[in-house]
């Protein structure tokens, strides 16, 4: 594995609510460079919130994030995200629409970021004509261009079907193993979680209520491996107060 290009995370004691609605209360977490870490939690915990206090989309309410030992001060340029919907511009090519990730990039390096997502025959194509999972390759390819140091992916596999989705898991794990950003990926699918991250953390009531280190050799697709961090997450998150009865929501 190569050494980590990832920038490390800490948050100290960020709390953030809307108006008077805590949405999250001091919450402390430290990311090491080149980690990659899974949030779940029920609807409307806080996940993407935290996730775009650290893209410096949002502010917290008090508390400090710090990325690479800097406060966050706005967008850094060195943390990209991907969302559910693949936000292309509809009106430009594949290549345009990666190059727009890193514009002042040589157009080669464009390309072979669109080889290694798989799509290097599509780079003169609209984006209207891509399935959604081709969609979310070209994001992906727009966010790889500019090397980021964090990549922050939330739900970005969500709307897509189950074959897709486990294409796409295999491909942002060899991204992250051959680039070694620092990712953290927003999930509802418990299973995607433990498939994915170095480190699965449950949110529940304002703060992290399980922070598992998940002890297997990449990668993580072994059955057998993965149900004892199944159970002990879902049941971290079945056991809260507000969801005592069965979710639709989660699913391993
Ligand atoms: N800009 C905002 N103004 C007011 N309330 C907001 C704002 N953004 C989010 N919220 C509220 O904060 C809470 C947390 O939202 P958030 O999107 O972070 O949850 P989530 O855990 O990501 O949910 P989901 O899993 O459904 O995406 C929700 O109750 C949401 O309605």
């Amino acid at each position: 594995m190569t050494s980590p290009n990832g920038y490390g995370i800490t948050l100290d004691n960020v709390s953030k609510r809307f108006g008077d609605v805590p949405i999250l209360n001091n919450v402390n977490l430290t990311l090491a460079p080149g980690e990659f870490v899974a949030i779940v939690g029920h609807s409307g915990c806080g996940k993407s919130t935290l996730l775009r206090m650290i893209a410096g989309l949002e502010q917290p309410t008090s508390g400090t994030i710090t990325i690479d030992r800097q406060p966050i001060d706005g967008v850094n340029p060195h943390v990209r995200v991907l969302f559910q919907e693949a936000r292309l511009l509809p009106w430009r090519s594949v290549l345009d629409n990666v190059r727009s990730g890193s514009p002042n990039r040589d157009d080669d390096v464009a390309r072979s970021v669109l080889a290694k997502v798989g799509l290097a025959d599509k780079q003169r194509s609209w984006p209207g004509v891509l399935s959604g999972g081709q969609k979310q390759r070209v994001a992906l390819a727009r966010a790889l261009v500019a090397e980021p140091r964090v990549l922050l992916l939330d739900e970005p596999l969500g709307a897509l079907d189950a074959l897709t989705r486990l294409d796409m898991q295999a491909l942002i794990e060899n991204v992250w193993l051959e680039q070694r950003f620092t990712g953290i990926l927003v999930t509802h699918d418990v299973d995607e979680a433990v498939r994915l991250a170095d480190r699965v953390i449950v949110m529940a009531h304002q703060h992290i209520a399980l922070d598992v280190r998940i002890e297997l050799s990449r990668p993580h697709t072994a059955e057998e491996d993965q149900l004892h961090y199944k159970k002990l997450i879902l049941s971290k998150i079945l056991n809260q107060p507000e969801h005592q009865s069965p979710q639709a929501e989660f699913t391993i």
